[in-house]
């Protein structure tokens, strides 16, 4: 998938700049992050969000990259001094893919049944649909998932559309989720692009394929996220879209793992308040949550 994205990136570069760049100067490297090693255990359990991105980021400040290509997903609300992601390529599908290995929908799925996911946020909103379901711990690449569940090791999974779509496996789909049954994580079918801040001839060459619709949905969640200091030991989930000429409205979820208790909120600004706006709902969340809210994050 990073690959893919890799690609979509250098794809979208070439073709904004014609006269500027071609395809010998961009060399596509792949970096292999620690997060990338881990299979037997959460995500949440091993270190979080950074492991994906600490090896990419380090060559980045080395010099030895210009460019990285990330799943705004799996970046920390916090990036490292002199680094920056200023470009958000148009986002895909927000939506999370119900997969299940004889076909049968998420309503259709008989008490008991086993979902394998390493997310704490698609187990824990799962569960709060459908607590008679059991939840495993599913990890690896996506094809790695597929395979497991091909396997038996569960009877259904949960992934990104927006992933699904990048590496062409649509065929795997059940059904996609909708929001009202799996909330997305903040920034789910989102590709964004960092460079050394310093760096004005790339933040130029960048700057022409930045959606900017996409990347005020993003900045609104992920400042919801920041709020709520969102490692990804926190089941949370957030999505904004805009609405009319000028106003975003975002939806914001905290549960606990196992699903039992579960805060929303919902609310509208001006599209230019879009941090504001974050900021609000995820001190709403905290609130809603009070004194539980410590305990979530085991
Ligand atoms: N944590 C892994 C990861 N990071 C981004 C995606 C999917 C693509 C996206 O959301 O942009 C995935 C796989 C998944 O959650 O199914």
């Amino acid at each position: 998938m990073a690959l893919a994205q890799a690609y979509e990136t250098r794809d979208r570069l070439l073709a904004a700049h014609p006269d500027r760049l071609n395809k010998d100067d961009l060399e596509i490297r792949t970096i292999k992050t620690t997060g990338d090693q881990i299979q037997d255990r959460a995500l949440s359990e091993a270190g979080g969000k950074g492991l994906f991105v600490k090896e990419i980021e380090e060559a980045m400040m080395q010099g030895e990259i210009d460019i990285a290509v990330h799943s705004m997903k799996d970046m920390e609300t916090t990036l490292p001094d002199g680094l920056v992601i200023n470009c958000i390529l148009p986002r895909e599908d927000t939506r999370d893919a119900f997969i299940s290995r004889d076909g049968k929908g998420l309503a259709d799925l008989p008490p008991g049944a086993m979902v394998g996911t390493s997310s704490l946020r698609r187990q824990s909103q799962i569960l709060n649909r459908r607590p008679d379901l059991q939840v495993c711990i599913f990890r690896g690449n996506v094809q790695t998932r597929l395979r497991k569940l091909d396997e038996g090791v569960a009877d259904a999974t949960l992934l990104a559309m927006a992933g699904l779509k990048r590496l062409d496996r649509e065929d795997v789909i059940t059904h996609p989720l909708s929001h009202e049954d799996m909330l997305p994580a903040v920034a789910q079918g989102a590709i964004g692009i960092q460079h050394r801040e310093d760096d004005t001839r790339i933040g130029e060459l960048l700057a022409a394929i930045d959606h900017e619709d996409s990347r005020i949905r993003i900045t609104c969640e992920r400042a919801m996220l920041a709020e709520l200091d969102g490692s990804c030991r926190t089941p949370i989930a957030g999505h904004a879209v805009l609405v009319g000429e000028d106003e975003i409205e975002l939806w914001a979820s905290l549960l606990s793992p196992d699903g039992t208790q579960r805060f929303d909120t919902r609310g509208t600004a001006l599209r230019k308040d879009a941090v504001a706006l974050g900021t609000r709902l995820g001190r709403e969340l905290r609130d809603m949550a009070g004194d539980d809210f410590p305990s979530f994050q085991i």
